[in-house]
């Protein structure tokens, strides 16, 4: 070769070991290890459990996960970007596996139903929701610890959640856990059968029955087993058992919420009564919220 003749042994030797690297490389093109588009969204809801789902649905060797929550669909600077940024942050996987990503703010952000439309019409949404009144307290102990973190003063919960004898519709917390509203804006795109509902209380309490329905729903062999669970006591949640290998998940999941007040807490639950109901009807299921 007239240009690798004319470079020192040393030099030669190494082009020779990129070459061989190249060719491990093209292996890997064969073995159809690539980065793909996500074939499945968790899309919320933001303090469902969307990192247990995440990390349980990562049990199964035919599925791929982002690590980070990717933002793609909900900001804008990222959304400019394109596929192709969105393809850039997604996981290396083999062809039989399947590529997810778990970003909660999509579920409640309107812009979001079309944008995955247009991605993929036939893409499988996961939608993991929690009893609403809890979700608000766990939502509010989140930003509450973003604030203590930053030394910055946060309000007490309860003036938040009331304006004088009534609620605060203004609330975000309250806002997000309205499932009917935004379950709306998701059907104007996709049929109910494109969205699966993991109910985020029994995940809790039982993880593995409800993730033997995630499989079923995405079409995956039933791999994940009720031995890659165990109840932790000191975490008070189960953890996850992968080879051998024990993990729970990071001390920000499974915080302590905020004590209301019994009547404002009775008033919270009143405050869904309705909107809850409108959710079943939708979605023609119930879960166990009072
Ligand atoms: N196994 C296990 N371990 C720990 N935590 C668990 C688990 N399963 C579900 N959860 C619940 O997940 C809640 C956090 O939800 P998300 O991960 O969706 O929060 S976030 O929106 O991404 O911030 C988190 O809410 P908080 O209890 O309010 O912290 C947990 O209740």
């Amino acid at each position: 070769h007239p240009v690798t003749s004319r470079l020192d042994p040393g030099q030669q030797k190494l082009l020779r070991k990129a070459g061989s690297f190249q060719e491990d490389l093209g292996a890997v093109v064969t073995n159809g290890s690539t980065q793909r588009l996500p074939q499945t969204i968790i899309i919320g809801v933001r303090k469902g459990g969307t990192r247990a789902l995440l990390e349980m649905l990562s049990l199964h060797p035919d599925v791929a996960a982002a690590e980070n929550e990717v933002h793609f669909f909900d900001w804008e600077e990222h959304y400019r970007q394109g596929l192709g940024w969105y393809l850039s942050q997604m996981p290396v996987s083999s062809p039989h596996q399947l590529t997810v990503e778990k970003t909660p703010a999509y579920f409640t952000s309107p812009q979001v139903p079309e944008r995955v439309y247009r991605m993929n019409p036939a893409v499988r949404l996961l939608l993991i929701v929690r009893d609403p009144s809890e979700r608000v307290l766990s939502d509010y102990a989140q930003v509450l610890h973003n604030h203590v973190q930053k030394r910055k003063p946060f309000p007490p919960i309860e003036a938040l959640l009331a304006r004088g004898s009534r609620l605060n519709p203004d609330y975000k917390a309250l806002n997000r856990s309205l499932y009917h509203a935004h379950l709306r804006a998701w059907l104007r795109f996709f049929p109910l059968r494109s969205i699966h509902l993991v109910d985020g209380d029994r995940l809790i309490r039982d993880p593995f029955p409800e993730m033997q329905k995630v499989e079923r729903f995405l079409q995956l062999a039933p791999q994940i087993n009720a031995s890659n669970f165990y109840f932790n006591k000191t975490k008070g949640f189960y953890c996850l058992r992968d080879s051998g290998r024990d993990r729970c998940l990071h001390e920000s999941k499974g915080r302590a919420h905020p004590r209301l007040d019994p009547e404002l807490l009775r008033r919270l639950r009143e405050y869904f009564h309705e909107p809850n109901k409108k959710f079943f009807k939708l979605v023609g299921r119930t879960f166990d919220w009072h």
